[in-house]
């Protein structure tokens, strides 16, 4: 068994995030309703609608917790969020779909999000990433730190202080990097697959705005948090 020691400023770090990420999960009523019955296209439209706009939410209390985010200057705080909103929508998504639910949950939720609305071509990338996601099985720490590493991406658009964001990001990439050797010990390429995902992620955003453009074809409301964040409308 590999030997890992942390920092006393790495403990306490992984202490702030994993608090403000079990904080922050996505409202258990929001998330049943998925599993009520009234299975129309609308209905379950209106139900990712919910819960999208609820992760934006969570997304926003969860940033303000990671140590350094509110010293960076206020504009590229809202550039990071808003840079980094649909691919921690996806992880988010991931991760929801990965937990360990009731029998036959898992199965009512993918019905209800492939009848939402989405065109086949997004349906198929999206549930690949999902099931590439799971099968990493993530502990909860590496879940963390994953969505404050997308969110401390320096190169997002309208960033002007990247190196400020580049040091945060790092500090978690370091701690994400020793709780990879701490929990997947024989699996030394763990971290790097890891990190691949969030290209995986990167592609999917660029779907997002193509999903968009179809639903707005047929006239989908969005809620006006999802349209500031978006950038719709
Ligand atoms: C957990 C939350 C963040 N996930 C979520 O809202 N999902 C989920 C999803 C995945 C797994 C488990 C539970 C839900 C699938 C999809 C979305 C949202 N988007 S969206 O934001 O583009 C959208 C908003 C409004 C109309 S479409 C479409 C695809």
């Amino acid at each position: 068994k590999k030997k890992v020691s942390f920092t006393k400023e790495q403990q306490a770090l992984m202490k702030v995030i994993i608090d403000a990420y079990n904080k922050h999960q996505i409202p258990q009523d929001v998330a049943k309703k998925l599993l009520q019955d009234k299975y129309s296209t609308e209905e379950n439209f209106l139900l990712l609608t919910e819960m999208a706009t609820s992760q934006v939410q969570v997304l926003v209390e969860f940033t303000k917790n990671i140590p350094g985010f509110l010293s960076l200057d206020r504009e590229d705080q809202i550039a990071l969020l808003k840079g980094s909103a649909v691919e921690a929508m996806f992880l988010r998504s991931a991760q929801a779909l990965n937990k360990k639910m009731p029998i036959g949950h898992t199965e009512v939720l993918e019905e209800r999000i492939r009848k939402s609305g989405i065109s086949e071509e997004f349906i198929k990338p999206m549930f690949n990433f999902y099931k590439s996601i799971g099968e990493l099985h993530m502990v909860l720490e590496e879940q963390a730190l994953l969505t404050t590493i997308t969110i401390l991406t320096p190169d997002r658009p309208y960033v002007k202080d990247q190196p400020a964001v580049e040091r945060l990001q790092e500090t978690a990439l370091d701690l994400l990097r020793k709780m990879c050797v701490l929990h997947h010990p024989q699996e030394p390429q763990y971290f790097a697959r890891l990190l691949g995902r969030l290209t995986e992620l990167r592609t999917l955003s660029h779907y997002h705005a193509e999903m968009l453009a179809s639903w707005r074809v047929n006239d989908h409301k969005f809620t006006p948090l999802l349209c500031e964040i978006w950038d719709v409308q």
